[in-house]
């Protein structure tokens, strides 16, 4: 017999991770005899009648496992049962190949069923009258031809199922057990999407161009709409980890297709909080390194925003995939790639970064001392930053001539010239106290980078021209990476994008960005094209959010309000068809007098959910330590979220100012001090008053932070303030 193959079918573990201990034992140990050799008598493998695609084989005495043939030697794991219920309920077992994706689906009509628990109403005690007999509820699905949900992509064998379903309890059974589209379309359609909208979000990234034959199991088992563990030993995984594992196992089509696609150059994915960006990224890493083939070298460079997350994405990308995949990738946060990078090109005492508060309280005491009251020091921090360091303008020259897109008031050469002499100044006042702002190190980085790009250009031009050119090391001639993944890409700025670009050669797969701009905290607006990143043509976008219930979701997307979003490059971002199958309570929004009384709230509220994987996120950093001391009276362990994540990881109850929230997850998440004068801060726009453009970006900023900190919750959130609560809220 050629190689036989298991794999483990998504949704179909979501069962079996229920069997009895014992039973998950008997589970690991039959697949490796499965695999070993189907025929051998102890495995009693045989067709089932009326199924010619299904099989059954012994898992021990009171077991079987329904096994799926894709033919030659692919068998797919698609339930483990009871021996009785299997031959009690053979006609309860339906497969296909889906006509609208060409995925392989296993449809358990018997556990559907049980989930979907339709009772029949109970019939009327006593005759009553024929006016007060209630009325049947209507079923949820019946304005819906049974061809519109077939071109949807609606499972056939659940139609007769789906028609009955007239709660949305029923739904949310079916949509559990039945096949991933089925669910997504189903919701989306009770959600109140039309039929084209939900054609279009939900059904048409997942779609096949070409003709699909429902024949071919084999064809289809090789498409990313056939969801399965991608390696037999996956199943293992699967078994042991249940749902904590399954983002390494079951990639959602829509994103295995991002994964795997080879691209002509730069390439983005975006999507709401929570659609598996981060994932797709560790899992496009993986599938570069492996199309590499073997190696030493670190070819890949997987980045992203900070110190916490580089940690993460490390740990999770040792979760899936094995050492020697990782030996190949370096994975470091974006500021400490620049800083690795001057300090090789520096000798010499090193100097002190400091972070953009910091940066302004420096611009503040510099205005003081010179009495200089036209300019504040927030604007020129950010005119410093975005204009002068973003665009690597070197000269006061080059200042006159500098875009200032999207910066707001417009200024005159007047202007520019007093604007020139300040940063001089602020400049040398940093560099003789022996700072260094994490800006100026991402532009030297930058320049040094690009620097080091050119002279690898030439080199390699001067080898195919067989002109030696000598240096002591050969590996300064070669290009730092063959590819490179940033996940977070929507806080990168101008320099740090300048300098990915310049340590990557243009070509195929070589840079994959993930990102979300309405997720920007850090005020970095780019265009990717002005910056040598064209990623037109080769932008695919998530929609389907795994973290968060519908009820957050739709909360937070309203607290987005009408503003618009960019795409990273010229043109508009937005959110549509963002979505969850996932459930849960509405958002509570809770008033309170004072900011004593906020406290004295979360500390019941805290106390009420008990657990742990509760956060508590506020506006201000003062509050931090408020809200830890309050905990701490009332006897609860909590911990502060640092710039490098939370400092004691254990703690049940984690606190954070908002912008300490990008890219963390939580059971739960209190917002509180979400009041005026807070979100947005009365400081931030009160300078921003006379600059329309200013103002608006400035209120845009406040709502991405409360849009992140909202999105962190995966099950429950309240909001909370005191005083007048903030503008953003309903
Ligand atoms: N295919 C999948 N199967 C199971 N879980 C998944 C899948 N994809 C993502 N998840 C889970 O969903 C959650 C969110 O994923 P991830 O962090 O990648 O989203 P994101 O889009 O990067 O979010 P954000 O923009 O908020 O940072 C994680 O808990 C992740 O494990």
């Amino acid at each position: 017999m050629s190689k036989v193959t298991l794999r483990l079918l998504d949704k179909a573990d979501k069962e079996i991770l229920k069997l009895p201990r014992a039973v998950k034992g008997a589970i690991y140990d039959f697949q490796h005899r499965f695999r070993q050799d189907p025929e051998n008598p102890g495995l009693r493998f045989k067709q089932l009648k009326g199924h010619p695609r299904l099989y059954s084989a012994r898992v021990n005495l009171d077991y079987r496992a329904l096994l799926l043939h894709a033919g030659g030697g692919d068998y797919i794991l698609v339930a483990v049962k009871p021996r009785q219920e299997v031959y009690d309920n053979l006609d309860k077992f339906a497969y296909q190949v889906n006509p609208v994706t060409g995925g392989i689906e296993f449809l358990d009509l018997l556990t559907i069923g049980e989930k979907v628990a339709l009772e029949p109403p109970a019939p009327p005690v006593s005759p009553v009258p024929a006016e007060e007999v209630p009325a049947q509820p209507e079923p949820l699905f019946a304005e819906f031809p049974a061809e519109t949900l077939l071109d949807l992509g609606v499972a056939e064998p659940l139609l007769g199922l789906i028609m009955k379903i007239t709660t949305e309890e029923e739904l949310l059974g079916l949509a559990e057990y039945a096949p991933q589209l089925t669910g997504e379309v189903l919701l989306a359609l009770h959600d109140g999407k039309t039929v084209d909208e939900v054609m279009d979000q939900v059904t048409a990234p997942v779609a096949v161009e070409e003709k699909v034959d429902t024949d071919d199991y084999q064809a289809a088992l090789a498409r990313p709409a056939t969801v399965v563990t991608t390696e037999d030993t996956a199943l293992q995984e699967v078994l042991e980890e249940g749902d904590f594992g399954r983002w390494r196992v079951f990639l959602h089509p829509a994103q295995k297709k991002i994964v795997e696609r080879a691209y002509s150059g730069p390439a983005r994915v975006s999507g709401g909080p929570g659609t598996g960006k981060t994932i797709v990224a560790l899992h496009r890493v993986k599938h570069l390194v492996e199309k590499l083939g073997p190696g030493q070298d670190k070819d890949v460079l997987l980045t992203t925003f900070n110190k916490n997350l580089a940690a993460d994405l490390r740990r999770r990308l040792l979760d899936l995939a094995e050492p020697e995949v990782a030996r190949r990738v370096d994975i470091v946060n974006i500021d400490k790639l620049a800083s690795d990078i001057v300090s090789a090109a520096h000798s010499g005492p090193g100097r002190q970064w400091i972070d953009d508060t910091k940066a302004v309280i420096e611009w503040q005491q510099l205005l003081d001392e010179l009495g200089e009251t036209r300019w504040d020091a927030d604007f020129l921090h950010a005119e410093w930053s975005h204009v002068i360091l973003g665009q690597g303008v070197a000269t006061r020259a080059d200042y006159f001539r500098a875009r200032r897109a999207g910066r707001g008031r417009a200024i005159s050469r007047q202007d520019r010239a007093e604007i020139w002499k300040l940063v001089e100044r602020y400049v040398m006042r940093l560099d003789e106290k022996g700072l260094w702002t994490f800006r100026q190190v991402a532009e030297r980085a930058a320049r040094l980078e690009i620097e080091r790009a050119k002279a690898v250009a030439s080199y390699q031009a001067a080898q195919v021209s067989s002109v030696k050119v000598q240096h002591e090391s050969g590996i300064w001639y070669r290009p730092r990476y063959r590819h490179i993944v940033v996940d977070e890409a929507q806080d990168l700025s101008a320099a740090h994008w300048r300098m990915l670009r310049a340590m990557v050669p243009e070509g195929p797969d070589d840079l994959f960005v993930a990102g979300d701009t309405h997720q920007r905290i850090y005020a970095n607006r780019v265009s990717l094209g002005s910056l040598g990143i064209n990623i037109r043509g080769r932008s695919s976008k998530l929609t389907l959010s795994y973290r968060t219930t519908h009820e957050i979701l739709t909360a937070a997307c309203r607290l987005l309000g009408e503003e618009e979003w960019d795409d990273l490059d010229d043109g508009h971002d937005d959110l549509d068809g963002y979505r969850s199958v996932l459930r849960g309570p509405e958002p509570v929004l809770v008033p309170y007098p004072t900011w004593a009384a906020e406290l004295d709230g979360i500390v019941e509220r805290v106390k009420e959910w008990g657990g742990s994987s509760i956060a508590v996120c506020v506006p201000e950093r003062r509050m931090v330590a408020e809200v830890e001391n309050r905990l701490g009276k009332a006897g609860i362990l909590s911990t502060a979220i640092g710039p490098d994540g939370p400092k004691l990881v254990e703690a049940p109850v984690h606190v954070g100012t908002m912008h300490r929230f990008k890219g963390l997850e939580y059971q739960r998440m209190i917002l509180a001090g979400v009041a005026e004068g807070l979100l947005p801060a009365q400081r931030v726009l009160t300078f921003a008053k006379d600059d329309p453009m200013r103002f608006r970006r400035e209120l845009q900023h406040a709502r991405s932070l409360l849009f992140v900190a909202a999105t962190r919750a995966r099950d429950g959130i309240v909001i909370s303030w005191h005083g007048t609560k903030s503008r953003f809220l309903p």
